[in-house]
């Protein structure tokens, strides 16, 4: 049987019609969803709404005209069907760093007499820095972050360990992490687990529910299109939302927020786990761009995220000149997230000079190019298209041009 086109598949598309929600940039291929999602038309019509009548007439009336108050709730609960969550579980509010310095310090709490948070040298630094920095306060007799290599993980997992703290798709490589199977093991040893869905929330199904998964975090900008720093989202097993204490104590998930009382009580409930008032401007925006799932078999998305790094994985094969990118990221299905990173000596310029050209991926230290397919917006022939002008930079040594060597704040 002959391979399907790029052309074919793109006809054959059963999410096509989804790129028309997207307002995409009018030149080049937008490989970058996973670090900066696209702004849908949905998302942008709430900025102006909220802006201009909420905000700009509306006032201080919109707390309870617009529902701003419920913002968080309603978010949550918007994100709880992407996540494999049952109402009740979800809620919006600050950056995932925050939250999980919350949840961290909350499920320690859980597991008094334990200190020890394992989590892998590979995952996110931000998942590490927090747990560093809860040390720090804390003491070591408190918390003590380990860390190991992924594939040390069962051995490493002893009867000190409070909780597993993992990435459920690794942001260099693309790996997905077992849940079902991490969760199980770190459950038989007595640890909870919280994992960080930055990069699998939008963009494969997720099934915390079913995995009995403890605690989990995820931010709104990445697959979820929200917007650049769009809230992020925490994620706790209704079994554990009574005896909890998070450490970030504000009004906002006071019981009364407007009782004005002098002391602290918890709400019930998500509602625990806000601190501040909640940015109705980015959360807003964010609740109109989850519209965008409604209707969408998450299997389908999956298959068509599958599909598109297949594509691409296969036109780079295809080139002799491209032999030099070493694929980091897994050939098999099952463990391959919606991203591709590939080694390259010459990685930072070969990213420029792709940028250049209208072909939006990033690079990361030291030596890997990295594309994200977000299958609501990308195209087969856009795969193939990037392809195409990767062989040219390479073929033409264009990325050994001096203005692409030099190195940017933001990578
Ligand atoms: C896996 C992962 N966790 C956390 C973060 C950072 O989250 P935040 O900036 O919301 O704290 C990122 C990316 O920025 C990430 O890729
Ligand atoms: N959150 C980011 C930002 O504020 C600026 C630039 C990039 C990001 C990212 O999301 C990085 C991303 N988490 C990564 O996987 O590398």
């Amino acid at each position: 049987m002959n391979t399907p086109t790029a052309q074919q598949l793109d006809a054959e598309d059963p999410l096509a019609a989804k790129r028309d929600d997207f307002l995409l940039p009018e030149q080049g291929v937008y490989l970058d969803g996973n670090s900066l999602g696209c702004l849908t038309r949905q998302a942008r019509q709430r900025a102006r709404e909220v802006v201009e009548q909420q905000w700009g007439q509306d006032l201080i009336k919109s707390w309870n005209s617009h529902g701003w108050i419920d913002l968080p709730t309603r978010c949550g609960e918007k994100i709880a069907p992407l996540i494999g969550a049952a109402p009740g579980q979800v809620i919006c509010c600050d950056s995932i760093s925050v939250n999980l310095f919350k949840i961290v310090s909350a499920a320690l709490k859980l597991r008094a007499g334990r200190r020890t948070v394992l989590s892998t040298v590979s995952n996110f630094p931000t998942d590490l820095y927090t747990v560093q920095g809860l040390q720090a306060l804390l003491g070591e007799q408190q918390c003590r972050l380990q860390l190991c290599a992924d594939t040390e993980l069962e051995s490493a997992l002893g009867d000190d360990v409070a909780v597993l703290l993992m990435s459920h798709v690794d942001f260099r490589t693309g790996y997905v992490n077992d849940m079902q199977h991490l969760t199980a093991m770190a459950h038989q040893l007595g640890a909870l687990v919280i994992w960080d869905l930055a990069h699998s929330a939008g963009a494969m199904p997720v099934m915390l529910d079913d995995c009995r998964a403890d605690f989990a975090v995820g931010c709104g900008y990445k697959y979820l299109n929200g917007g650049p720093g769009a809230p992020a989202f925490i994620y706790a097993a209704k079994r554990h939302q009574a005896g909890l204490q998070q450490p970030l104590s504000g009004w906002m998930g006071h019981r009364a927020p407007f009782d004005f009382d002098t002391h602290y009580a918890p709400a019930a409930g998500m509602q625990q786990f806000l601190s501040g008032t909640p940015a109705v401007l980015s959360m807003s925006v964010l609740e109109a761009a989850l519209d965008v799932f409604r209707g969408i078999d998450l299997s389908v998305l999956r298959s068509k995220s599958l599909a598109l790094t297949d594509l691409f994985i296969r036109q780079v094969r295809a080139r002799p000149a491209l032999a030099d990118l070493q694929l980091i990221s897994p050939i098999e299905h099952e463990y391959r997230g919606s991203q591709l990173a590939w080694r390259h000596p010459d990685a930072w310029a070969i990213s420029q000079a792709l940028i250049a050209r209208g072909i939006i991926g990033d690079f990361r230290a030291p030596d890997i190019v990295r594309f994200g397919f977000s299958p609501l917006y990308l195209r087969y022939q856009d795969v193939e298209r990037s392809v195409d002008v990767l062989e040219d930079i390479v073929c033409t040594g264009m990325y050994r041009q001096s203005q692409f060597q030099l190195r940017k704040k933001v990578t």
